[in-house]
């Protein structure tokens, strides 16, 4: 894999401000990967991708090119002229970049319909809904055909339709062989599109994993129901040692073998304590989220 942006020990402090908003970021984004960036409110996301863009100076540490790609960037609520229309914005925009002609047609012609406003063409920007607004900040991205495209939270406030919309594009945008790096409060989002997830957590980054490594780490675990209340095993489940969650009436294994299935189902004959179902728990990505940030109280119903 090719390596199109390497990031070395980033840090950010901002003047007149205590802490540090990025500390000891070290990161190499590779050539035609969808990269998912997630992180609570105020986690360092957005300072991470104006460092990146060169909007602002790091205070440690620096970002490297291994070329010089064209960069197109969607700002998390993009400003348009509310009074053109669609076509004559990004006309306009193309104009500004220097494209012209036959050239300046097909490039606008190609962002409306990956960004899928073609039948949007001819209506007035301020008459768009915010999913529409949002394609439109993509299409103006991409207007320039650029290598890496970077997306600050591209589907914040939409509704289900207006976030699978913008997942859609994304896609397209992967096929292509674009490198996409785009920050989500949206675990599922990520989870569908991207190939890499980065967790940020106060400044730093706690987790940077493959979604394929993660996946093949989720068929490890496993969720037992039972028709009692979990925390009735928690002495019993501590005394063997094994890596769980209580939940109501769910246990949470993360590495359960042989071995030890055996000796939980054997301490449920005990208890005679039945089980209700086996499954690979549900919420992927958002455990990995969450134990990444330590905001699991690990072996506590809920
Ligand atoms: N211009 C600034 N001056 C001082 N502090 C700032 C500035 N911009 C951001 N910060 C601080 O840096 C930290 C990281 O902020 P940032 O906006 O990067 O987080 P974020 O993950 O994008 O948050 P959100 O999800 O709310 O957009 C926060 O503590 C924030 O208050």
């Amino acid at each position: 894999m090719k390596t199109i942006i390497a990031i070395n020990n980033l840090g950010k402090r901002y003047a007149r401000s205590p802490g540090w908003a990025l500390k000891d970021i070290s990161l190499t984004i590779h050539s035609g990967e969808v990269f998912g960036l997630v992180g609570e409110n105020g986690a360092g996301k957005t300072t991470f991708i104006r460092l990146l863009l060169g909007l602002i100076r790091p205070t440690t540490g620096q970002v490297k090119f291994s070329h010089s790609p064209g960069i197109g960037y969607v700002p998390d609520r993009p400003v348009f002229y509310t009074t053109f229309t669609v076509t004559e914005y990004l006309n306009l925009l193309g104009q500004l970049t220097g494209l012209k002609g036959k050239r300046l047609k097909d490039r606008v012609d190609h962002a409306l319909h990956l960004a899928n406003l073609a039948d949007r063409a001819g209506y007035r920007i301020g008459t768009l809904s915010r999913g529409m607004l949002q394609r439109l900040g993509i299409a103006q991205a991409i207007l320039g055909d650029p290598e890496i495209i970077i997306m600050d939270e591209p589907a914040a406030g939409l509704d289900p339709f207006g976030q699978k919309g913008i997942r859609d594009i994304i896609l397209r945008l992967h096929q292509q062989g674009k490198t996409i790096l785009f920050s989500s409060h949206y675990l599922a989002e990520i989870e569908r599109v991207c190939s890499r997830v980065g967790v940020l957590h106060k400044g730093r980054l706690v987790l940077n994993r493959g979604i394929g490594e993660l996946m093949r780490e989720r068929r490890q675990m496993v969720a037992i129901e039972i028709d009692a209340e979990a925390i009735v095993l928690e002495e019993a489940l501590s005394r063997l040692e094994l890596d769980c969650e209580l939940e109501g009436h769910r246990i949470i294994f993360h590495h359960l073998d042989d071995d030890r299935y055996f000796a939980v189902m054997q301490l449920l004959g005990e208890r005679r304590i039945r089980v209700l179902s086996l499954s690979h728990p549900g919420l992927f990505l958002e455990d990995v989220f969450l134990t990444a940030t330590n905001h699991l109280e690990r072996g506590r119903s809920r």
